[in-house]
């Protein structure tokens, strides 16, 4: 029997072609620049999968794959598909839940602890050998412990950030969410707020829904003017849940103290962008996954979920 063509378009680790090979012929970019990178469309014409992150799948990118039955997504924000064109054409699609959590909410903790302690900024100040020249009150940070976190989009891993933020540091948690989530209230003693009521309460506003269009541009200039002054502001979902320009202001202007930020609206992040010139913000590149062990953990889910389907069944983790 013949196998299925499929496309791997981002760099995977070489188990996970081989695994993939036992049951599809893979054409394989490691990175894909640019939908007309060379090769890329005319693989795309005889591709039954396609398995990678990032990769715009629209109607326009469909047109051009007419043998596609499945997407594999390597992440598990979907954002970059078209859930409804691919219904539409009886297209199935994947993504990669659960594996990432653990490792994401680390990343958040970090880019809490970092923009409350200021640690990039004084990395570079002990680098400029100014250790000894400067007060050190001037090089004050605020504390977590014990303080108000708000996690807005309670899943899976705004509950990984709550395990760590209560149990580690002893916060005090606060959430908004779609649907309330009990078990997060019993373990955490998490409070259900309303947005605008959480966003006044909390020392640390942690954003972490997906994007969809019920939370494009969920935190813009009047939810920032509802922040307290002192509040760092987290944002590991996606760049476009937020007004980056009113975030820029806001931060300009210290009407909230800081921000760490692992997700931008353009990625990567130009290096003249406003953000880059503030001191008061940290800046990672969507790096929220980026372990080893957990990118192969996706790549594996994502290349289980497209064996399964060109074996005939149903993928573990099907976007439905
Ligand atoms: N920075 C990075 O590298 C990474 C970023 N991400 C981003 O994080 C997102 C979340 O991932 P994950 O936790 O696994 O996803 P989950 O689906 O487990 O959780 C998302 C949560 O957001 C809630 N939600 C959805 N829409 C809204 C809304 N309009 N208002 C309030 N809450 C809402 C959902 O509510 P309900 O329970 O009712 O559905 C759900 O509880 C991903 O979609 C991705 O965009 C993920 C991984 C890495
Ligand atoms: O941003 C990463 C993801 O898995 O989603």
């Amino acid at each position: 029997m013949t196998k299925p063509n499929i496309i791997v378009y981002k760099k995977v680790e070489p188990a996970v072609l081989e695994y993939l090979a036992e049951t599809c012929t893979v054409t394989y970019f490691e990175k894909l620049t640019d939908v007309v990178y060379p090769g890329f469309l005319d693989a795309l014409k005889e591709a039954e999968g396609l398995l990678g992150a990032g990769l715009k799948v629209d109607r326009a990118l469909l047109e051009q794959a007419p043998r596609l039955r499945i997407v594999c997504n390597t992440s598990v924000g979907y954002d970059n598909l078209d859930i409804e064109e691919l219904k539409r054409r009886g297209i199935v699609a994947t993504n990669t839940p659960e594996v990432l959590n653990e490792t994401v909410a680390d990343t958040v903790i970090a880019l809490m602890l970092a923009a409350a302690r200021r640690i990039p900024e004084l990395d570079a100040a002990v680098r400029k050998d100014l250790w000894g020249t400067e007060p050190s009150d001037s090089w004050y940070g605020v504390d977590v412990h014990h303080k108000t976190l708000g996690i807005i989009g309670m899943g899976g891993i705004g509950n990984a950030i709550a395990q760590r933020a209560k149990f580690g540091f002893g916060m005090n948690i606060l959430y908004h969410n779609r649907s309330r989530k009990p078990e997060a209230e019993e373990r955490f003693g998490a409070r259900y707020f309303e947005l605008d009521e959480l966003l006044g309460e909390a020392d640390f506003v942690c954003l972490m829904t997906p994007l969809t269009p019920s939370t494009a541009g969920l935190i813009g200039k009047r939810e920032l003017s509802l922040m307290k002054p002192s509040a760092i502001f987290i944002n590991g979902s996606r760049g476009a849940t937020v007004d980056e320009a009113a975030l820029v202001e806001a931060l300009e202007k210290r009407t909230i103290h800081a921000a760490g930020l692992d997700v931008f609206v353009e990625e990567p992040l130009p290096g003249d962008h406003p953000l880059t010139r503030l001191d008061n913000v940290v800046l990672a590149p969507h790096i929220g996954s980026a372990t080893g062990e957990t990118r192969l953990k996706m790549a594996m889910l994502a290349a289980e979920n497209l064996t399964a389907f060109v074996q005939g069944q149903t993928p573990p983790t099907m976007i439905r």
